[in-house]
């Protein structure tokens, strides 16, 4: 059964560039909460602090907090991008992404070479790839442009194709970034209808989002983070109707200083 446990969970990214010692020091006490020395004199910024939570099945969560507050990061370590530098992250299930529509996908191959590695990624028989590039093909309208590099693509070209290819599967885990709603108007039409089966299908979903329409559309929990600590978790009109009331947050707590 799918389920995301975290414990802990911290990611760390070193800020290179910040040498100098007066700028180093202007920075740091600029942004203490978020940024320290490590144990290397390196200045690293805190994205997520000791996260804890645990999603389970038939959970759809969405993450959400303003600008910068850890939503993407959470998203990209969940989906096995980025390394925990403290904590721990078990997660159970087949995770499908659509967190950024390049990922996975080579430049230099067309969109058809891209749509057969995938599906040779995902163990597939010769009969299951010819089916998934023949939906893909047909989903995604692209044409002749399947047949170009998709290092050439626009981005809307991009997302047509990540999202033929993620929703011809059925993950467990399905991760996405908000948008991936946000295509053209005419696809997104045609889209709406293979996300909702894609989202029923899938025992998780998590989504990071700043669109509280799509939040009270497709969840049921809210996760709020605020300089990359988790502010509130709970349903989605009690965590919603606290950020839209304006309700002060608790007082951050600075990062741990080493150096
Ligand atoms: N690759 C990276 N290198 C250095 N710092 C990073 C990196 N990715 C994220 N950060 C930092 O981590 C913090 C969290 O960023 P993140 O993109 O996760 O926020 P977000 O909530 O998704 O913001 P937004 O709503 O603007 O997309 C920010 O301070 C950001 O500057």
């Amino acid at each position: 059964m799918a389920s995301i446990v975290a414990d802990g969970l911290t990611i760390e990214f070193p800020l290179y560039h910040v040498a100098a010692r007066s700028l180093k020091k202007r920075l740091l006490a600029k942004a203490a909460l978020r940024v320290r020395t490590d144990e290397s004199n390196r200045v690293v910024v805190a994205a997520l602090r000791d996260l804890n939570f645990t999603i389970g099945r038939g959970e759809r969560v969405a993450l959400v907090g303003s600008n910068g507050a850890g939503k993407t990061t959470l998203l990209r370590t969940l989906a096995g991008i980025y390394e925990p530098v403290g904590g721990e992250l078990t997660v159970k299930g087949e995770i499908g992404s659509l967190i950024d529509p390049g990922a996975g996908m080579d430049p230099d191959s067309t969109g058809r070479e891209n749509i057969r590695l995938r599906g040779l990624y995902r163990g597939m028989d010769d009969a299951g790839i010819a089916a998934l590039e023949a939906d893909a093909a047909t989903f995604s309208g692209l044409g002749e442009f399947l047949d170009v590099p998709t290092r050439g693509y626009s981005a809307g070209m991009s997302i047509r194709l990540a999202f033929a290819m993620a929703t011809a599967m059925s993950p467990q885990i399905l991760l996405m970034d908000e948008w991936f709603m946000a295509g053209d108007a005419d696809f997104m039409g045609k889209a709406e209808e293979r996300l909702a089966s894609l989202v029923k299908g899938a025992d998780i979903m998590v989504i990071a989002t700043h669109d509280f329409g799509i939040v009270r559309r497709w969840c049921t929990r809210a996760i709020r983070l605020n300089a990359g600590r988790i502010v509130a978790d709970g349903p989605v009109e009690e965590v919603l109707g606290a950020m839209e009331a304006g309700t002060p947050l608790p007082a951050p707590e600075p990062a741990k200083a080493e150096g």
